[in-house]
Order: C-alpha cells, then sequence, then structure tokens
C-alpha cells in the first residue's frame, strides 16, 4: 500500500476446476484490502486473468503474477512470512509483532516486505518451518478468503478501506440505495461525475 514495503499474497495451490473460485477470490481480496501483488500457481491463469481485468476496470495499482514454484517463492523471500493457518498463533496476540517486524507501527523503522501466504489443498509441513509466523484467525478451520481478509485489515489497522485507486475506468459511487457505477473519464475536475449509469 505504500512505495517502500511490498505485501505480497502468495495463493500457495490450486486445483483447477474446484479452486477456481476461490483463487480468484484470494486475488480479489488481496487487491481490494491493500495488498500490492497476488502470486497464484501457474495452472491458476484464468483466476489470474479475472483479477487484471478488475483491475484494468476498477483501477490499482495491483499486480498479479503466475508462477509454479511456490515453494521456492517462500523458501527465497526477502522479508517476512506469514503463513495463514488454523493452527496457528492468534492472530489478536502477533498483529502487533508483525506490524512491528515490517516497520508499520513506526515511522522511523525499515520499511521490509511482507509475504503472506494462504494455501487451498494442503501445504507441506516446510512452510509451517519456514514462515517467521503461522497465525490463525481464529484456531477453527474456514476459508482462505476469510482469513485473509481478517489479516488484512488488522495489519493496516483499517487504513487499506480509504485507500485511493488511480487508473480507474470505472467508479462505485457509495449510497444508501441503488447502484451507481461512474465513468472515470467523464469525472469533472471536482470529482463529481459527468454521467451515471446503473449496472441493473
Ligand atoms: C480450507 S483450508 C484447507 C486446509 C487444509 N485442509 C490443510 O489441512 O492444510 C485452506 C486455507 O484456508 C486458510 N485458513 C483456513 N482456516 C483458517 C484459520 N482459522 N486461520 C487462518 N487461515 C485459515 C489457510 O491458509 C488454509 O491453508
Amino acid at each position: 500500500m505504500n512505495d517502500e514495503r511490498e505485501v505480497v499474497v502468495l495463493r500457495y495451490g490450486h486445483r483447477p476446476g474446484r479452486d477456481d473460485r476461490m483463487t480468484t477470490h484470494v486475488g480479489l481480496t488481496a487487491r481490494a484490502l491493500g495488498a500490492d501483488r497476488v502470486v497464484v500457481p501457474d495452472n491458476a491463469g484464468q483466476s489470474a486473468e479475472t483479477v487484471r481485468d478488475i483491475t484494468d476496470r476498477f483501477g490499482g495499482p495491483f499486480e498479479v503474477e503466475l508462477r509454479g514454484d511456490q515453494k521456492a517463492i517462500v523458501r527465497d523471500f526477502d522479508g517476512v512470512v506469514v503463513h495463514l493457518t488454523m493452527y496457528g498463533e492468534r492472530i489478536q496476540d502477533v498483529e502487533g509483532e508483525i506490524r512491528e517486524a515490517v516497520g508499520l507501527d513506526d515511522d522511523t523503522a525499515r520499511p521490509r516486505d511482507l509475504l503472506v501466504v494462504v494455501g487451498g489443498e494442503k501445504v507441506p509441513w516446510e512452510l509451517y518451518e519456514r514462515a517467521d509466523f503461522n497465525v490463525g484467525v481464529t484456531n477453527q478451520p474456514h476459508s482462505e478468503v476469510a482469513g485473509l481478509a481478517v489479516f488484512l485489515d488488522r495489519l493496516f489497522a483499517g487504513a487499506e478501506l480509504d485507500r485511493e485507486w488511480t487508473h480507474a475506468d470505472r467508479r462505485v459511487m457509495p449510497e444508501a440505495t441503488g447502484k451507481t457505477v461512474v465513468d472515470v473519464d467523464e469525472e469533472g475536475p471536482s470529482g463529481n461525475p459527468g454521467t451515471e449509469s446503473t449496472d441493473g
């Protein structure tokens, strides 16, 4: 979410067909909630395309990468590695330590990159060992998308909800009722929409 520190989400493992929607949603959630990049396995091309398409339309910056070497990415990552798992330490107990480790709690601290790993199928034991933090968002089984959303919100302490998007073609107007999407090109200099349309 800033220029100095990269927050990368790694989708570890993907079963084509069965995991398509989940992998797409990991990417969309990473983008919407403040990560800079998502890495998905190279057999998840359709999910990568969908996330790129949303970024083209609704803005960025956000990168999507397809890679086949998940193990090596984790092993060689030059920064802090967080693995989200129901078996991990409670997020409420370690969130402060993680923010500190990446320099988010103190403006004078050196920013460090962060890799957030979420699984699909069973993840290898080396991941638990390599991770600097194994983190549980509750110690109950649920979903990688839910775990990622809560983790990112705790990491950024809610600041991600106010982020600005650049190079968007369209923008949703928040409103109590209705569904209004404006064409960004037609917004006036004050940011007022020039044209309004609804998507149904
Ligand atoms: C549906 S789970 C499958 C877990 C798989 N059966 C295993 O034993 O590793 C998929 C992913 O969701 C995430 N997840 C599920 N429950 C979680 C929790 N309570 N806290 C954090 N992450 C969780 C983990 O990243 C996990 O790899």
